[in-house]
């Protein structure tokens, strides 16, 4: 066991382009505390979401590891990332991605049952402390942008992941309604003890988080 949650070394993503391969990650290794959240930033097109995404097992790496309290999702096999995916990580995208024929209790319950790991108790706290206990029966189509990013927010929390990954979560969001929503969610994760990996194109987004992280070039810069 490391003492990092996460534990990323020498990631690799080359992709087929037009003109031949594009190497788009070239050996890119950094690591995130327990409890710590990192901005992702870096020009449009260095690489932040397939990081991002290498990390949350949504996309394979041509070589590296990715540890996450000492599981490698890289090399690890499907059962397993699977199993990560369910209990350990959860990713928030800039477009909500909620279940428009579930309600707002059962899209933020939705991961936890998946993952056998539903709490009542906890589901109604994010609820109240999301602002969104007047809006349970509601379906998504009925929310305002914001309401449903904290949705989106709170079905990420219901499980307790350890590693919250957040592809800019407010890009989305009317710069006011951004600060609540990143309120909110920086509150309920320092309080679950997670850590966040945050891809922003912010500057206000940046700069509330304890560290940041530059893409250059396919490497950290
Ligand atoms: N599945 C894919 N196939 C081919 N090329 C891809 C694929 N996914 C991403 N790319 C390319 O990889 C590069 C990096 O994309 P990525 O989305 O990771 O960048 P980003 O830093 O998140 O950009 P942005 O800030 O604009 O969202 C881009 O040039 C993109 O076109």
């Amino acid at each position: 066991m490391t003492k990092d949650l996460l534990t990323v070394e020498h990631i690799e993503k080359t992709f087929a382009g037009a003109e031949g391969p594009v190497q788009i990650l070239n050996g890119v290794s950094f690591s995130l505390g327990h409890g710590e959240t990192l901005a992702l930033t870096g020009e449009s097109g260095s690489g932040k979401s397939t990081l991002l995404h290498i990390i949350g097992g949504l996309e394979t790496a041509d070589a590296g590891s990715a540890r996450i309290d000492g599981a490698d999702i890289v090399s690890v096999d499907d059962a397993g990332r699977a199993a990560l995916r369910r209990g350990t990580i959860s990713v928030v995208f800039q477009q909500f991605n909620l279940i428009p024929s579930l309600d707002v209790a059962a899209n933020i319950s939705f991961q936890a049952r998946l993952a056998g790991r539903s709490d009542p108790g906890w589901n109604a706290t994010l609820s109240e402390r999301l602002g969104l206990s007047d809006h349970l029966r509601k379906y998504p189509e009925q929310l305002s942008g914001g309401q449903q990013q904290r949705v989106a927010i709170g079905r990420t929390l219901a499980a307790r992941p350890k590693l919250v990954l957040a592809d800019e979560p407010t890009g989305n969001l009317d710069p006011e309604t951004g600060d609540e929503v990143l309120t909110l969610m920086l509150e309920l994760v320092t309080e679950t003890g997670a850590g966040l990996l945050c891809v922003t194109h912010s500057e206000r987004v940046a700069r509330r988080l304890d560290r940041r992280l530059t893409l250059s070039r396919g490497q950290v810069a």
